[in-house]
C-alpha cells in the first residue's frame, strides 16, 4: 500500500521548452491507522528532544480521531484541484506527492519520479514560511530524497515562501468574514480577531532567515500576514497568538499559546473570539485538536462565543495560487506577493538561502548536556 505516488497518469514525460518535467507536493505527512501514529510520531521527533510525556499527549490527540490525521487525504484533494487548475492554464506537469515524515515517503516519491523519467523538476512545499521548521527542513527533505536516489536523481527546485500571495490572503480574508458571520448577532459587533501559528523556540525565531536579514523571519511574516488578512476583512484591532508548543518546558517558545490569551482576553470582558488559524494551509491535526476541540472547549468555559475561520486549503483560489506560483518559474513571471516583510525559500537540490540561512539552535538534551 505504500509507496505509490499519487501522479494520476502515465505519460511520456516530456521536458518542456521551460525545463521542468513534474511538480512535487511536499508535505508534513501523517498516520492513517492507530498502528501508525508511534512510529509516525518517532519520525518527527527523532534527535529533536521533545519530552516522552509530550509524545504520549500527541499520541493521544491523534487517537481521538481513530488514529487518521486529516493531512493526507487533505493534500491529495489539493493535488486533484492542483490538477484540475494546471489542465484548465494548459500546463502540462504531472504531479506527485511526497511526505517527511510519514508514507509516501518523499524518498520513495523521488525513487518513481526517477523511473518515470523526471530530469527537472518543481517543488511545492505545503507550508507558506521561513524558518527551520517551515521551510529549511523542506530543504533538507529534498538532499535526503536524492541522495537516496543516487546519481540520476531529479534535479528539484523549492518554490518560494508565498506567505503574502494575494490568493492565500484573500482566501484567508473572506474566512474570517464568514466565521464572523456565524457568530450569533448579539456577539459579532465585540469579537475579536486572533491569529495563531505553530510555535516554534524563540532562539529558532531568532535565527529564522539569511542573518543579513536581521532573524525572525517566520514571526515577521505571520505578523504581516496577519495584518494583511485583517485589512482586507476590515478589521484593524486584533492579535497574533502561537499554538501547538512542544520542547522541554524550560526552553522558551514563541508566547502567548492561543489558550492563555482566551484567558486574558476574557478577564478584559471579551465574550466573543473569531480565531483564523493563518499558519496552516489545511485543517490538519493541530488545526482540528489543539484549536477545534482544545481552545473551543477553553472558550465554553469562559462563556465566550467562538468560531474558527477556514483554511485556505480548500479554496480554489489555493490550487490557482499554486498554478501561479509554477508559471513563475515556467514562464518567469514576477513573483506576486502584496507584504513588505522578504520572502526566501526558492533553491535547486536542497541548498541553503543563504550561509547560516535558518540555523538550528543548539538543544539541550534530556541529559542537560548541549549537543
Ligand atoms: C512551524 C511549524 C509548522 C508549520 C509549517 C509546516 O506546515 O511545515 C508545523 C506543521 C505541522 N506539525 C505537524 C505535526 C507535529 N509537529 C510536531 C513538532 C513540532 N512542530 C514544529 C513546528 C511546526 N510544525 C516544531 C518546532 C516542533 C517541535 C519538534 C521539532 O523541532 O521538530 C510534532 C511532534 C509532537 C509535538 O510535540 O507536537 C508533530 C506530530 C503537522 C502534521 C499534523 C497532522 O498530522 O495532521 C504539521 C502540518
Ligand atoms: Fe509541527
Amino acid at each position: 500500500m505504500f509507496g505509490h505516488t499519487s501522479a494520476r497518469r502515465t505519460m511520456e514525460i516530456m521536458t518542456t521548452s521551460s525545463g521542468y518535467d513534474a511538480l512535487l507536493v511536499l508535505s508534513f505527512g501523517g498516520p492513517e491507522e492507530p498502528a501508525h501514529v508511534r512510529p509516525f510520531l518517532e519520525n518527527v521527533t527523532r534527535g529533536r528532544g521533545v519530552p516522552p510525556e509530550r509524545l504520549d499527549a500527541v499520541v493521544e490527540h491523534y487517537m481521538h480521531f481513530g488514529g487518521v490525521s486529516p493531512i493526507n487525504a487533505l493534500n491529495r484533494d489539493i493535488i486533484a484541484a492542483i490538477e484540475t487548475e494546471l489542465a484548465s492554464a494548459g500546463i502540462d506537469l504531472p504531479v506527485y506527492f511526497g511526505n517527511r515524515n510519514w508514507h509516501p515517503m518523499v524518498e520513495d516519491t523521488v525513487a518513481q519520479m526517477t523511473s518515470d523519467g523526471v530530469q527537472r523538476a518543481l517543488v511545492f512545499p505545503t507550508s507558506a514560511w521561513g524558518g527551520y521548521s517551515g521551510c529549511r527542513q523542506y530543504h533538507e527533505d529534498i538532499a535526503r530524497a536524492r541522495g537516496a536516489v543516487g546519481d540520476d536523481a531529479p534535479d528539484l527546485v523549492k518554490i518560494r515562501q508565498y506567505y503574502d500571495h494575494p490568493a492565500m490572503i484573500g482566501a484567508f480574508s473572506d474566512a474570517v468574514t464568514s466565521a464572523l458571520e456565524s457568530l450569533p448577532d448579539e456577539r459579532r459587533a465585540s469579537a475579536r480577531l486572533v491569529f495563531t501559528a505553530h510555535s516554534i523556540p524563540d532562539a529558532a525565531d531568532a535565527n529564522a532567515g539569511p542573518p543579513e536579514d536581521g532573524g525572525h523571519l517566520y514571526s515577521r511574516q505571520v505578523a504581516e500576514a496577519s495584518r494583511l488578512v485583517a485589512a482586507a476583512s476590515g478589521i484593524d484591532d486584533y492579535d497574533v497568538v502561537w499554538q501547538s508548543r512542544s520542547g522541554p518546558p524550560q526552553i522558551p517558545w514563541l508566547e502567548p499559546d492561543i489558550c492563555d490569551h482566551l484567558e486574558s482576553l476574557s478577564a478584559k470582558g471579551v465574550d466573543s473570539v473569531v480565531v483564523c488559524p493563518i499558519g496552516f494551509v489545511s485543517d490538519h491535526l493541530e488545526v482540528v485538536w489543539d484549536l477545534d476541540t482544545e481552545a473551543e472547549d477553553k472558550a465554553r468555559e469562559l462563556g465566550m462565543a467562538f468560531a474558527r475561520a477556514a483554511t485556505p486549503g480548500t479554496d480554489r483560489r489555493f490550487a490557482q495560487m499554486v498554478v501561479e506560483l509554477v508559471r513563475e518559474y515556467v514562464a518567469e513571471g514576477a513573483p506576486r506577493g502584496v507584504g513588505e516583510v522578504p520572502r526566501y525559500g526558492s533553491t535547486l537540490n536542497g541548498a541553503r538561502c543563504a550561509l547560516q540561512c535558518c540555523e538550528q539552535p543548539t538543544r539541550p538534551t534530556r541529559a542537560g548536556a548541549r549537543v
